[in-house]
């Protein structure tokens, strides 16, 4: 992925106004896109005379000046995102729009729509008839869109007062037409002390849930949190990573930079760098948990209830851990020292029982900690030390059954946003794949890389992590490096020529 592979930085446009204050607008956006690993260019819509306290004038620019600066662009700097911020009036939308429509038959570019209609202060920003061309010609264009509530009422046409209202809204928008909406939480307090933002992909809907943080340096969130996502999507980053990601860094940019006063009124968001404290990234907010009745996040009916908190294994760091498909590979490597075993079977015989029970007898033979892959109930049935989920399987399963049993619980994960909902249950263990591309399982959508997983671990230091997916004997010390205490591997061991050798150099690397 780009975020790995490439020392060239991505480059990010924000089509947007000029804030002269330096809170907001095209000043946020490149402070954003250079703090996330970007570069940023600009077209800017309109040069707005602003301070702290007032929004004293517009100015729109003519579409034929906005329109050069696109073009120059296009001819040298294609970006891997836009931003769009402030467009001033139907005519500069339809002018964005055209471009972008001919833009995206060149290449599909991610487009993020911060609907910059109305500033904090309440100052309108944009002429009467914008909202009509917004929703008509830019949308459609549009893969993430992401109002505040203001905006989502500007855009609905509709008042919005509860998280049902918010749901209904937000699939209202996306039904004109953009891929999906993320409405921003910050005027809105649906839980005391929280601020959540509402992301709706066309398909599922998610809460993102913020600590609210006072401070009166919060100008210029909404484009923050807009040119962060387009940072992110730049980055290669799949949609909900980038969302959680932006959300974090406008809460980091919040809570660090609340005590910096620049001028009289509201200041600027701190841009304070990559999020890597845990404690500004959303909580997700699972369907089952109480507190969700206050979103009107209702659990669906083949849910289960949330459960949090498995018992912990032994050890942070749990070392080589092969995922194999047999018992006679569990006892061949439990006979070579390893402790950490997965046994992975995926075209059950009729024997399955009786494979799992015999696993569980090696398993206790030699002190291992051995999970059982995708079968839960049986693997409580055999008195298992402990199982590993996937994503999919959280609905289905009883966790409540597998904790209260005493199992102890690994979960996979594929990116910021998996990571975060599956440490909701606080498990026993949480893997992070895939990191390369493999033979053994189909993972092409959901590469991570090691610059990402770096990013990842360094949010959960203390937590047992397991890093998976096309490692090698080669690639193993870059992923030791990011800090996760244990690498999983399937054919680096069940198809190395010399299996011992193997064990022995993977041991090496990860106790180095
Ligand atoms: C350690 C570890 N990490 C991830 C996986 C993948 O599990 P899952 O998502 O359930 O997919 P399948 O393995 O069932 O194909 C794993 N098995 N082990
Ligand atoms: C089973 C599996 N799960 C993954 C995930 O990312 O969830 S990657 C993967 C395959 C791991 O095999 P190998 O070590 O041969 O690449
Ligand atoms: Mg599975």
């Amino acid at each position: 992925m780009q975020d790995d592979s490439s020392s060239r930085k991505p480059i990010a446009w924000s089509i947007a106004g000029s804030d002269s204050g330096g809170g907001a607008g095209i000043q946020a956006d490149l402070l954003t896109f250079a703090d996330l690993g970007c570069h940023g260019c600009t077209a800017i819509t309109a040069n707005t005379a602003q301070n702290t306290m007032e929004v004293a004038a517009i100015n729109a620019v003519p579409v034929g000046v906005l329109t050069s600066q696109l073009q120059a662009l296009q001819r040298d700097l294609f970006p891997a995102a836009i931003k769009i911020g402030l467009l001033a009036n139907a005519e500069q939308v339809d002018t964005v729009a055209e471009f972008l429509r001919a833009l995206r038959q060149i290449e599909k570019v991610p487009v993020v729509y911060d609907p910059v209609a109305v500033a904090s202060s309440g100052a309108v920003l944009t002429e009467g008839s914008t909202a009509e061309a917004v929703i008509e010609k830019l949308l459609p264009l549009c893969d993430l869109v992401t109002p505040n509530l203001h905006e989502l009422e500007w855009l609905a046409r509709a008042p919005v007062n509860s998280g049902g209202q918010i749901a209904d809204a937000a699939q209202q928008l996306c039904g004109a037409g953009c891929n999906a909406v993320l409405v921003t939480g910050g005027h809105a307090e649906l839980a005391a002390g929280e601020i959540a933002d509402f992301l709706w992909d066309g398909y599922r809907g998610d809460w993102f849930v913020g600590r609210k943080v006072s401070s009166a340096n919060n100008h210029g969130t909404g484009c923050t949190l807009s040119s962060a996502t387009a940072a992110c999507l730049a980055l290669g980053y799949p949609l909900r990573d980038a969302c959680v990601v932006a959300k974090a860094y406008v809460q980091r940019g919040l809570r660090l930079g609340s005590d910096r006063m620049v001028g009289a009124g509201a200041g600027p968001v701190g841009h304070r760098g990559w999020p890597t404290e845990l404690e500004d990234f959303p909580e997700i907010l699972l369907p089952g948990e109480k507190r969700a009745a206050a979103y009107d996040y209702l659990p669906t009916a083949s849910g289960s209830s949330f459960v949090q908190g498995f018992a912990a294994p032994d050890s942070v760091s749990l070392g080589l851990y092969p995922v194999v498909d047999s018992v006679e590979w569990l006892q061949k490597l439990a006979e070579l020292g390893v402790r950490t075993l997965q046994l992975r079977i995926k075209n059950p015989g009729s024997d399955l029982r009786q494979q799992i029970a015999r696993a569980v007898t090696v398993g206790e033979k030699y002190d291992l900690r051995l999970f059982i892959n995708d079968y839960w109930q049986l693997a409580i049935e055999c008195g298992a030390y402990g199982v590993h989920l996937g994503q999919e399987d959280l609905q289905s399963a009883d966790l409540d059954a597998i904790k209260n049993a005493g199992l102890k619980l690994g979960i996979s994960t594929h990116g910021f946003y998996e990571l975060l909902r599956a440490y909701r249950y606080r498990p026993s263990y949480l893997a992070i794949g895939a990191i390369f591309a493999t033979d053994t399982k189909d993972m092409r959508d959901q590469l991570q890389g090691t610059a990402k997983l770096a990013r990842m671990a360094a949010l959960l230091p203390e937590y047992p992590l397991v890093a998976i997916g096309g490692i090698n004997l080669e690639r193993a010390p870059a992923v030791a490096a990011t800090g996760v205490g244990s690498i999983a591997v399937v054919s680096a061991i069940t198809k190395a020529g010399d299996c011992a050798a193997a064990v022995g150099e993977f041991k090496r690397i990860l106790e180095n």
